[in-house]
């Protein structure tokens, strides 16, 4: 039996495995799988790992190289010299076989290396970004690669950790995953031990519910465990049916507008090639020519370096970018970043740096006082969570050898009862320890949400009543702590007297304000530079934090962000969407947000905009995975790193601007080339279907066709190598589908207008008017051909004088020339007579500078003149 989840169907063989294991007791799982809670042994590893193979699932693993190659020689261009040749062969053309031979060895050999270039590029960049999870072996647990991973290992798990295989939960504590990966739902999963030996008629739908198994690809939202690996890489649930936890990204303008152009060409192709060959049939009556001729066109027609040319242009944006330490894990990021127009962020460690410090611990009344400390000490310490830079910054000063002294006067023989962990919604942490004399439950985290719990507060050395009017007095203090930059956390605490062993956020009441610590985190020194460098190329920096307006607005002051006014997640939630997008644009700051929030900001900004997004927290994951761009730090969380497209070693939004400028670089030079194609595939439609209809013979033979083409196929695999001009990199690059099409139906006739004039030249002046004199006026166009063809690259290139005012790069020029020299080669060659040539009359070179020149500067005049957008 088949059913359906978000992935698709899974088979009940895999479903049947599972369910039986979620059956059996911990102790029968480790017997079943040899296994113990130590971990295995280092050469039982590497036994299984030569048995079970990678942790990975199919979509993931590198393409072969036979596979490339098979698809290099699968190339529309190389079928048809494949079938040419043959024909060749059998009607004993033997010279023209061993040519088209070698063009189809040399096509595939470029296609082929081109290909595994970039392929090794981006296989490259997403080994440097290895998710990894914690794996006891031997006793010792350590972080290990998710691919290593094999069945009956013990893994640790915490918050923000990704499960790397299909696991039986061992050990839990307040254990909750996202597994929204895999069943769409995006409420968090109570996952426990025990709970499950009962044999209710289990169907396979139910089996997401089982509490004591973790599938593969969802995470921990909060809490801790121990599994065991089930099952790995393709033996997993969903192992041979999909990509790992992230959803896909939607796709862009850019995609979209690709495929468009694809189509269209493909269909004027269709519409084209029949006519052509049913044109020359008739009017020159040999079926055979006009077959391959009208083959040859389609091949020529047919935009089959488009994907190696975006995908060799990104692979080298990528490998550029990893030099500056900008990881790309999805090659289109590189494109997307250069769309982009808007790029929100959080604020800490991205605006601030890394280093946030504890600066002081102050009673309610603002005067510092150890017991806080103590507390707040408490609760960092003892929580099991991900530990945030807020509590490593409370766990470093009270570890700091000249706090030993405050730090003696701590309850001693502590030991933790329970925790309630950290979310973003509450916005608070709850730890519960006890020692010999007391029971203390205390809890931190943001000012209103803790004071919201407390009916206490420690006042002028006694306990007191909260007051409406110490309310105001806490509040106005923690307002002037904001003013002054000071990252603010409530601290409050309870002495249980009737113990419980277990805790629920529902116990968060009732409790004593104990107390506010004051956090420095200061802006970082390029953070300013940055967003003004932003701001210059176009692109609006919003913050988008879990954390209050007023401190938000300190550092978007510091930084150079409009900070006017802000907007707070819950005035956001009362919105509906077409309100949002009323005031989104207007305004940068959005605070007290949830994770839910970030992600719908972002998905109404991308109604009217490209957006990146970049954050390091848990708690930025659905924002990443929904922006254009989501780009994370090394060091995140592993949710954070799979929900992100680029990951930045070296945490700096200066090299995110070098980043979103190569990604216009990119963009550049990929339209380049779609521009090039797009306008010469309608000239060469138009005067090829002229020239059939008007002429007696063939305007050039399919085999010249196939020549030009890949010369031309060559010479452009240079152009991810062009210099772009640097004014035109000042503004983001939207996908403009009408500008493309207005650009093929100006310059497609003008090429055909030179054609036709070499046509006419050729005709009356060189007397090529009779099939006798074919071979003359084929090597006459094809020369004029290839040469307007190969040089008006410059001037497409740049809206700038070309030569003069805009340098193109030395491999496209060199390209070009050796285009231009090959082309010469085969002409006057010893293969001349094998591919049709013949030599031509003195008068011919002065007419081909004379049409080459001439079509040039029309062409350069004409692109000022209609002021075309060449971006
Ligand atoms: N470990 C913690 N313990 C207690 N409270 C916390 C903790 N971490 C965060 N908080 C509270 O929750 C709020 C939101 O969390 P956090 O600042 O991490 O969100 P964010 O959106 O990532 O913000 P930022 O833009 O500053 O990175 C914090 O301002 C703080 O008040
Ligand atoms: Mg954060």
């Amino acid at each position: 039996m088949l059913f359906s989840t978000k992935k698709g169907a899974i088979t009940q063989s895999k479903t049947d495995a599972l369910l039986a294991a979620s059956q059996l007791a911990p102790e029968e799982i480790l017997k079943q799988l040899q296994t113990t809670t130590t971990g295995l042994t280092a050469t039982e590893v590497e036994k299984r790992q030569d048995q079970y193979g990678l942790n990975q699932v199919v979509v993931n693993a590198e393409v072969s190289r036979w596979r490339i190659l098979g698809q290099s020689f699968l190339d529309p261009f190389v079928i048809v010299l494949i079938v040419l040749a043959v024909v060749s062969a059998l009607t004993a053309d033997y010279d023209g076989a061993i040519v088209m031979t070698m063009m189809i060895l040399l096509s595939v050999v470029l296609r082929f290396t081109q290909e595994v270039r970039s392929q090794k590029a981006s296989q490259a960049l997403k080994q440097m970004i290895a998710n990894t999870c914690a794996v006891t072996r031997d006793g010792f647990t350590a972080e290990r690669p998710m691919t290593e991973v094999v069945p009956g290992d013990i893994i640790q798990l915490q918050t923000g950790d990704l499960i790397p295989a299909d696991a039986y939960l061992l050990t839990a504590k307040d254990l909750f995953l996202n597994q929204s990966s895999i069943t769409g739902e995006s409420m968090p999963v109570e996952k426990f031990v025990g709970a499950d030996r009962l044999n209710d008629a289990v169907t396979g739908q139910q089996i997401f519910d089982h509490p004591n198994l973790l599938f593969m690809g969802t995470d921990v939202i909060s809490g801790a465990g121990q599994a065991v690996i089930l099952k790995t890489g393709r033996a997993t649930l969903f192992g041979d049916l999909a990509k790992l936890a992230t959803a896909k990204r939607g796709t862009t303008q850019f995609d979209r507008g690709l495929r468009r152009i694809s189509k269209l060409l493909i269909i004027m192709m269709c519409v084209l090639v029949p006519i052509v060959f049913a044109i020359n049939a008739i009017t020159k009556g040999d079926l055979t020519q006009a077959f391959f001729f009208a083959v040859a066109i389609a091949v020529g027609l047919t935009p089959e370096m488009l994907p190696m040319v975006v995908n060799s242009n990104l692979a080298k944006g990528a490998t550029t970018l990893a030099k500056k330490k900008v990881i790309v894990k999805e090659l289109r990021a590189v494109q997307n970043l250069g769309a982009v127009d808007v790029l929100c962020t959080d604020k800490t460690g991205t605006l601030t740096q890394d280093q946030i410090t504890l600066m002081s611990h102050l009673d309610p009344q603002g005067v510092n006082d150890q017991e806080v400390l103590h507390l707040a000490y408490m609760n960092s310490n003892y929580q099991t969570g991900w530990k945030n830079l807020l509590d490593q910054a409370v766990i470093d000063y009270g570890n700091l050898p000249n706090h030993q002294a405050m730090m003696a006067s701590l309850p001693a023989d502590l030991q933790k009862v329970d925790e309630i962990p950290f979310d973003f919604n509450r916005r608070r942490l709850t730890v519960v320890v006890k020692n010999q004399q007391h029971q203390w439950m205390v809890t931190k985290g943001a000012f209103e949400e803790v004071l919201g719990i407390c009916n206490r507060v420690r006042w002028n050395g006694s306990i007191q009543k909260l007051t409406p009017d110490i309310k105001k007095a806490l509040i106005q203090l923690n307002q002037q702590l904001n003013d002054q930059g000071m990252r603010i956390l409530g601290i409050a605490y309870r002495i249980d007297v009737h113990e419980q062993a277990t805790y629920e956020v529902s116990d968060e009441n009732g409790m004593v304000f104990a107390g506010l610590m004051g956090f420095l985190d200061p802006e970082k020194a390029s953070a300013a530079q940055a967003v003004k460098l932003l701001q210059q190329h176009h692109v609006t920096v919003k913050i988008l934090t879990g954390d209050n307006g007023t401190i938000t607005q300190h550092v978007a002051g510091k930084v150079g962000i409009k900070n006017d006014h802000f907007y707070e997640g819950r005035q956001i939630a009362a919105m509906t969407d077409e309100e949002i997008s009323q005031i989104i644009e207007d305004c940068d700051l959005f605070v007290k947000l949830n994770p839910v929030q970030k992600a719908r900001l972002i998905k109404i900004l991308q109604q009217q905009h490209t957006v990146a997004y970049m954050g390091d927290g848990i708690n930025d994951a659905p924002a990443l995975r929904q922006a254009d761009v989501g780009i994370s730090v090394d060091n995140a969380a592993d949710v954070t790193k799979e929900a992100s497209s680029v990951i930045l070693l070296e945490k700096s939004l200066l090299v995110l601007e070098d980043g979103i400028l190569e990604g216009r670089t990119v963009y550049r030079n990929t339209m380049k080339y779609i521009r090039m194609t797009i306008a010469s595939n309608f000239g060469n439609s138009l005067s090829v279907l002229l020239a059939s209809i008007f002429l007696p013979f063939l305007p050039m033979l399919s085999l010249q066709i196939l020549v030009q083409n890949l010369i031309y196929d060559f010479a452009q695999m240079s152009l991810p190598w062009d210099h772009v001009d640097r004014q035109t990199l000042l503004k983001p690059t939207p996908w403009q589908t009408k500008g493309l099409l207005r650009f093929a139906l100006i310059f497609g006739p003008v090429s055909s207008v030179f054609d036709l004039i070499t046509f006419a030249f050729m005709w009356f002046v060189l007397h090529a008017d009779v099939a006798a004199r074919a071979g003359l006026f084929q090597t006459g166009w094809f020369l004029v051909g290839l040469i307007t063809q190969s040089l008006v690259v410059f001037v497409y290139r740049t809206t700038r004088v070309p030569f003069f005012k805009s340098r193109s790069s030395w491999q496209v020029v060199s390209a070009t020339a050796g285009a231009i020299l090959l082309g010469f080669v085969m002409v006057f060659g010893p293969l001349q007579h094998t591919f049709g040539f013949e030599n031509l009359p003195a008068i011919y070179w002065l007419f081909l500078p004379a049409v080459v020149l001439c079509y040039l500067a029309l062409s350069d005049v004409l692109k000022k003149l209609l002021k075309v957008k060449l971006n």
